[in-house]
């Protein structure tokens, strides 16, 4: 037996030690679980891997190796974290902004019975998806009124994250006010600007005070919280139950098909579905754009929206954002990713996800 065969001997014997070792370890890591989630204590104890390391470098005896172990280490209470994460937090949804606002709303009709929790910005969704912390984010993705939520393309760009499907939400806005309130009561009306845009209609000509709050939910927060019958929040209907509110005019918004599209965002690559999305930064050579628009048209792909964004520290650079109709387990759809490599600098793959089609709706 060779040397390289007798020692690849050894380190096959030592792995299926470690195997086993990794399994005891993590079964006890189970037990972590159980005590942590009972005693809703945090993930992450640094002043006990602060021993574990201390306790296992002293174990090493060869100087040689104290860094490499070291990063071993590390790595395994990542490892060990990260697995503690993916089991507490494996049924909870993240979304931007306070309860009833729009994506709490989306959160409850796409995933119903899972746990939600909110975030202060998108980009704290997206960190908490990368993290583990939730399985799912669900983010305003474009508005039918308003376009496309520009922030969150870029924040597609530097994360690591998937989307994992699409879900259309019909925007309708309504006046809330409290038990009791008519709607001749009404003096003060508050409200997102954008949701006050929406309604100017039916505000036209009732000499109410237009006041801006920073979202719709807080406004419907604020006038329940006053009390008083001659403030309205103009807010979601889900808002009048969650705040205590009466519902004063019904779907007041001027556009009947004001929708607004979320992401569902997960950590996970998910093929299936008929439509993909990717975006890709074209090489900076005359006609790379179009290079790479007639390789998504040679293969017969339908490009279904395409948007561009500017590249942050990159004056004058773009990116770009396709929707394409077609399985991601289709071998042509592989066949297209490798030479769009090939003609664009970069190309990010975005995930896939089933969209309807519009005769369905
Ligand atoms: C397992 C635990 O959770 C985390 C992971 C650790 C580990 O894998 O050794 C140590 C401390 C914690 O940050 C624990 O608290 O004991």
């Amino acid at each position: 037996m060779s040397l390289l065969d007798d020692a690849r001997k050894r380190i096959n014997e030592v792995d299926a030690q470690m195997a086993d070792l990794f399994e005891q370890r993590m079964q006890a890591v189970e037990d972590v679980i159980r005590y942590k989630v009972e005693h809703q204590m945090d993930v992450l104890d640094t002043g006990r891997e602060k021993d574990v390391l201390k306790r296992n470098m002293g174990l090493i005896k060869q100087d040689k190796y104290k860094d490499s172990y070291l990063a071993f280490m590390e790595d395994m209470l990542k490892i060990s974290k990260d697995y503690q994460k993916s089991v507490i937090y494996h049924d909870t949804v993240g979304y931007q902004g306070v309860q009833g606002a729009f994506s709490h709303i989306a959160s409850e009709k796409v995933f119903p019975y899972r746990k939600k929790r909110n975030f202060a910005s998108f980009e704290d969704v997206f960190q908490a998806v990368c993290q583990n912390e939730i399985a799912y984010g669900v983010i305003p993705f474009e508005n039918s009124f308003t376009g496309e939520v520009g922030e969150v393309l870029d924040l597609l760009l530097r994360y690591d994250v998937y989307i994992q499907q699409i879900y259309d939400l019909k925007i309708s806005q309504n006046l809330l006010g409290v038990k009791g309130a008519t709607l001749q009561d009404i003096k003060q009306v508050y409200s997102k600007d954008q949701a006050i845009y929406q309604s100017k209609q039916f505000l036209e000509g009732r000499g109410y005070e237009l006041i801006p709050y920073p979202n719709t939910a807080l406004a419907a927060e604020y006038v329940a919280k006053q009390n008083d019958k001659t403030k309205a929040a103009i807010a979601a209907k889900e808002n009048a139950e969650l705040y205590g509110l009466d519902i004063l005019a019904e779907d007041i918004n001027t556009s009947e098909q004001n929708t607004t599209r979320f992401i569902i965002i997960g950590k996970k690559l998910v093929k299936e579905g008929n439509r993909f999305s990717m975006i890709f930064t074209a090489k900076h050579e005359a006609g790379a754009l179009v290079k790479a628009m007639e390789v998504i048209s040679k293969h017969g792909f339908n490009m279904e929206s395409i948007k561009s964004r500017s590249i942050k520290n990159k004056p004058w650079a773009y990116y770009f954002y396709v929707e394409i109709d077609g399985n991601l387990q289709d071998t042509k759809v592989v066949e297209l990713l490798m030479e769009m490599n090939e003609v664009c600098e970069d190309v990010k793959l975005l995930g896939a996800y089933t969209k309807e089609s519009r005769d369905e709706k």
